[in-house]
């Protein structure tokens, strides 16, 4: 029978006694059960922060759950095939390498074929006498003679006696083979005369000859010269690592290397990876591999490698003390990279990944344009605008992408593109910048047009992810091809003192809905702060490429928030690393790249002439790249004089003033401008500009009644007008 939980027993009141004497220790089980009880019957309140979901910690899905077993397995499986037999691109090359490396050596080979006839014929009378020698040598068994000496030296008659008796024997035995040889030679040398073909007997006779000749070179003189003078790169092993991590000046590692330390793991044997070697490390307790790359100069002063060929990296797939140490062959920035597949032109689909860059290994790392907004940062000098410009000539290559190109530093970096680019803008002077915002307002109107139109396709199924597909893009009638917008240093267009505010809220709208609408706006800036890459924009921008920086923040601005934290830190490029950064693609971990090399101003030209080829075969050449002005006078008009326009029809009598009567006065004014303007639209204006219009303000109506309605106060919008214009003369 089953005991009631509930019922009192004698024993209770000792149990009790005794649990208050010692406690009493649950099973982890037991107390979970017992707190999620607890939990349950008392629900709390737990004053938390919300964050966003990809902030918050990430829970491994992939572990067993509720099978009843505290164990989990945890094994990690090493793929079948090696990498290098399992990458067509690398096996390949490597095949390329084998093919040329034998060829290399025949040609040498061959056309010193001569000098080294005459070399072994030089050779052939040393040879001789070299062979002659050993072979007396051997059959007067020479190599005995110091020890007979010493027996003879010693007087150790019988040790002589036998000694000299083995000799005979032995000298004997041999002369007899020498003889049997000499007749065996001969009898061949007459049956070869008469049996084998003429052609045999010269092959025979020049190999003899070679082989005398060989043995008459001197040790440091060989015959054939040396094809390929191939520079040895040490092996990396793990006691040149603990080396080089002791001298990095870290007390953890330190501690750890000293006398009963912990000491460093090696996981997994120091392998080959590619062109160079990989260790996986285990750092002692605390130390972190964002230490390790912090030091990645005196890392690579400690291994006595270039400092391009040293890569330390975070392995997040394994716990936080997991180093991956990859030690290349050649440095990356010196490495030969592979052809790159686009550079004589060939027709794209944004909608494909294509290759944007090669990691550590060399191997092609790919970008998918579609479904993405791209940011771009760096110090000067280390590749921005290369690696702006390598992603739009990609997007020039598929000839359904309408470009729009914008080079604000005014040097003219971008104007390869220009005879592809629907709207080409070059500088930041006035006249540009115009052009620039207008081009932009139409963009935002097309942003609009796209997302109404996805809507209703979607209600006919034929968007059935709310997004541009292959098939919706490729209908010219719908126009819903990509269009790729690319602006080197944009934070001239965030920064301008008229139309920052709104440049930036247009970008960030199209940063935000662009992507799925097919419209990729690709930002690049040589100052990552808040104000050259708004944090409407950084934080929801999906492709990151940053370069050389020199602090967390800008670091974290570019690559995402944490990222400093996380071990992906661009601080660690030097300054020779010219156009390698860490690319922190959608959904995908952060890995190293370097843009395509030699992607020069001449050698863009000509993939932009193919692309323009490629433009001309569909019809798709529009706008800039076929001499059609853009509308400067129609965006001139639409320049943001809001402020003005407020003021003006406002007078101060009319302290406190309502959205609606001041939307319908705007309207009087300007039907061009605020024709349709809603309420709502003047306050997001007006925020915009930094001025309150969600204020509650008393008025009457129209029917004489008085209320409160939303509105702003006239005096925040002159306070605002006057700022700006000390700022403007300032400026
Ligand atoms: N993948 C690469 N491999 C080798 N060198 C590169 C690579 N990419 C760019 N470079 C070199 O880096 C230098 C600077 O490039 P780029 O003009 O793009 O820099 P930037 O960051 O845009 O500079 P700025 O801030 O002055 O505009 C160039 O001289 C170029 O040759």
């Amino acid at each position: 029978m089953t005991e009631q939980p509930n019922t009192p027993k004698p024993e209770d009141n000792e149990h009790q006694a005794e649990e208050q004497a010692a406690r009493v220790l649950r099973f982890p089980s037991e107390r979970l059960n017992h707190e999620q009880a607890e939990a349950e019957a008392d629900p709390q309140v737990f004053d938390g922060e919300l964050v966003e979901e990809d902030q918050a910690p990430q829970v491994d899905r992939t572990e067993p759950a509720g099978d009843g077993s505290s164990l989990v397995r945890r094994e990690k499986r090493e793929p079948v095939l090696p990498q290098w037999a399992s990458s067509v691109e690398e096996f390949r090359e490597t095949a390329k390498w084998a093919v040329g490396y034998a060829g290399h050596t025949l040609a040498f080979h061959a056309v010193r074929c001569p000098v080294y006839i005459a070399r072994i014929l030089i050779r052939v009378p040393q040879g001789t006498l070299r062979l002659l020698r050993g072979f007396l040598r051997w059959v007067t068994d020479a190599e005995g003679r110091p020890v007979r000496h010493a027996a003879a030296d010693r007087a150790d008659a019988a040790e002589y006696l036998r000694l000299s008796g083995q000799r005979d024997s032995r000298v004997r035995g041999r002369v007899y083979t020498t003889v049997g040889m000499g007749v065996a030679a001969l009898a061949a040398f007459f049956l070869g005369r008469e049996l084998l073909p003429e052609l045999v007997q010269y092959a025979i006779v020049a190999g003899a000859v070679g082989a005398v000749g060989w043995l008459g070179a001197p040790a440091d003189q060989p015959i054939a010269s040396r094809a390929v003078e191939a520079t040895k790169v040490p092996k990396l092993t793990s006691n040149a690592v603990e080396i080089a991590l002791s001298a990095l000046g870290i007390s953890g590692i330190n501690q750890a290397m000293g006398k009963g330390g912990e000491g460093i793991g090696f996981p997994k044997p120091i392998s080959r990876d590619g062109k160079g070697w990989r260790a996986d490390i285990d750092l002692p307790h605390g130390v972190t591999p964002g230490d390790i790359m912090d030091r990645r100069e005196k890392l690579a002063s400690g291994l006595r490698r270039p400092l391009g060929c040293v890569w330390p990296e975070a392995d997040n797939s394994e716990h936080a003390a997991r180093l991956i140490l990859w030690v290349g062959d050649q440095d990356m920035r010196k490495a030969k990279q592979p052809a790159w597949a686009l550079r004589k032109g060939v027709k794209v689909d944004l909608f494909q990944p294509q290759p944007f860059g090669t990691d550590q290994r060399g191997r092609w790392v790919d970008l998918r344009l579609m479904f993405t907004s791209v940011a771009i940062g760096a110090i000067p000098r280390m590749g921005k605008t290369f690696a702006l410009r390598e992603l739009l000539l990609i997007a020039a290559l598929d000839p359904r992408a309408e470009l729009h190109t914008y080079d604000l530093k005014g040097t003219g970096d971008l104007d390869p593109l220009e005879k592809v680019t629907h709207a080409h803008g070059v500088g930041d002077d006035d006249e540009e910048i115009e052009k620039a915002i207008g081009d932009l307002r139409k963009l935002r109107d097309e942003l609009r047009r796209r997302a109404k139109l996805i809507r209703d396709l979607a209600k006919q199924g034929l968007a059935p992810e709310n997004k541009v597909t292959p098939e919706l893009a490729g209908k010219k009638s719908l126009g819903l091809h990509p269009i790729v917008i690319g602006v080197d240093e944009c934070q001239v267009w965030f920064e301008h003192p008229d139309y920052g505010e709104e440049f930036e809220a247009i970008c960030t709208d199209l940063v935000k809905r662009g992507p799925a609408l097919g419209i990729i706006i690709m930002l690049a800036t040589q100052r990552p702060d808040a104000k050259s890459l708004p944090t409407g924009i950084s934080a929801n921008v999906s492709t990151r490429f940053c370069l050389k920086v020199q602090g967390q923040t800008e670091n974290d601005m570019v690559l995402g928030t944490s990222k400093y934290k996380q071990g992906v830190r661009a601080t660690t490029f030097a300054w020779a690393d010219k156009g390698i950064g860490y690319l922190v693609g959608e959904g995908s971990d952060a890995q190293i790249v370097r843009t395509v090399a030699g992607l020069d101003g001449p050698a863009s030209e000509k993939v932009a002439t193919y692309a323009r080829t490629l433009r001309e075969q569909a019809g798709t050449l529009t706008g800039h790249a076929i001499g059609e002005a853009p509308d400067v006078d129609e965006s001139a008009s639409k320049k943001d004089t809001l402020l003005e326009d407020i003021l003006a029809v406002f007078s101060e009598a009319e302290a406190k003033v309502w959205n609606e009567t001041a939307v319908a006065r705007l309207a009087e004014l300007r039907p061009e401008v605020y024709g349709e303007w809603e309420a709502d639209e003047l306050t997001a204006a007006l925020k915009r500009h930094g001025v309150r219009a969600n204020r509650q303000i008393w008025g009457t109506d129209e029917h004489g009644t008085g209320r409160n309605r939303r509105g702003f106060h006239r005096a925040d919008v002159a306070e605002t007008h006057t700022q700006r214009d000390h700022g403007r003369g300032a400026g």
